[in-house]
């Protein structure tokens, strides 16, 4: 891995060239061949939502005054190839208008794509960057991340913690549009541009103590209202 870290943030790595844009483009189609599952299976059926309660420290919450604990989701079942089916809590609006985020825990869950074309790479990412023995099965955890144009801008994702049950370490898989992700402890930011193509890896105190945030982004000239213009796949193992 041709990383990078940051000597005032342990426990953070990046590759600006994970993937390829060819591998991108196939992520993107696949997610959002995906995301209109989901939007079928809930129907706009706002009244059958469950809510969940989504933990966050007391210093991000204290910071971020406008940060909801409480999200509204639904239990959604999608049948992959072989018959199989796989299940997903999707948030239609997970803390702000424009961004959707569906959850997928467990091997048995996670959609085809990802479990064919993402993980064994990313397991031999982390196993030969030594985080977990080689031979060590993992239990995945994928959030996929879909941000529309809101007013003029890519929405994006306010400074939080990934839960715990994200996984020990979470890895933001970049496939869409460049952003600009940063992270804060206390009053000292880093930005961190991600183009397409990245990795960024958390572990240990970045991933922990660390809160993070993605900025909403300029928007593309052309494209309807309610058009998703990013996708990101965020990967967490135990
Ligand atoms: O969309 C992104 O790049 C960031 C996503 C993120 O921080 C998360 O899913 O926890
Ligand atoms: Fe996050």
């Amino acid at each position: 891995m041709p990383r990078q870290q940051f000597r005032h943030i342990p426990g953070l790595f990046l590759d600006t060239d994970y993937f390829a844009l060819d591998q991108c483009s196939r992520l993107v189609l696949q997610s959002l061949a995906l995301y209109e599952r989901l939007e079928a299976a809930v129907g706009g059926a706002d009244g059958s939502l469950e809510t969940a309660h989504i933990p966050q420290p007391a210093y991000v919450r204290s910071a971020e005054h406008n940060l909801k604990s409480e999200e509204h989701f639904a239990r959604v079942a999608l049948t992959e190839e072989s018959q199989r089916t796989i299940r997903c809590e999707y948030f239609p609006r997970y803390g702000e208008d424009g961004h959707a985020l569906a959850y997928f825990q467990r091997n048995a869950n996670l959609p085809d794509f990802v479990a064919r074309d993402l993980v064994p790479g990313v397991h031999g990412l982390v196993a030969s960057e030594g985080f977990v023995p080689p031979d060590q099965e993992l239990v995945w955890k994928l959030t996929m991340n879909f941000y529309q144009r809101v007013n003029g801008k890519v929405a994006g994702f306010p400074f939080h913690v990934d839960i715990p049950a994200n996984g020990v370490v979470t890895m933001i898989i970049n496939v869409q549009r460049e952003v600009l992700f940063q992270i804060a402890k206390g009053d000292a930011v880093t930005d961190i541009p991600l183009p397409v193509g990245a990795l960024l890896l958390l572990s240990g105190e970045s991933r922990y103590v660390w809160k993070h945030r993605v900025l909403p982004a300029d928007a593309p000239a052309s494209g309807g209202a309610g058009a998703i213009e990013r996708v990101s796949l965020v990967l967490g193992f135990q």
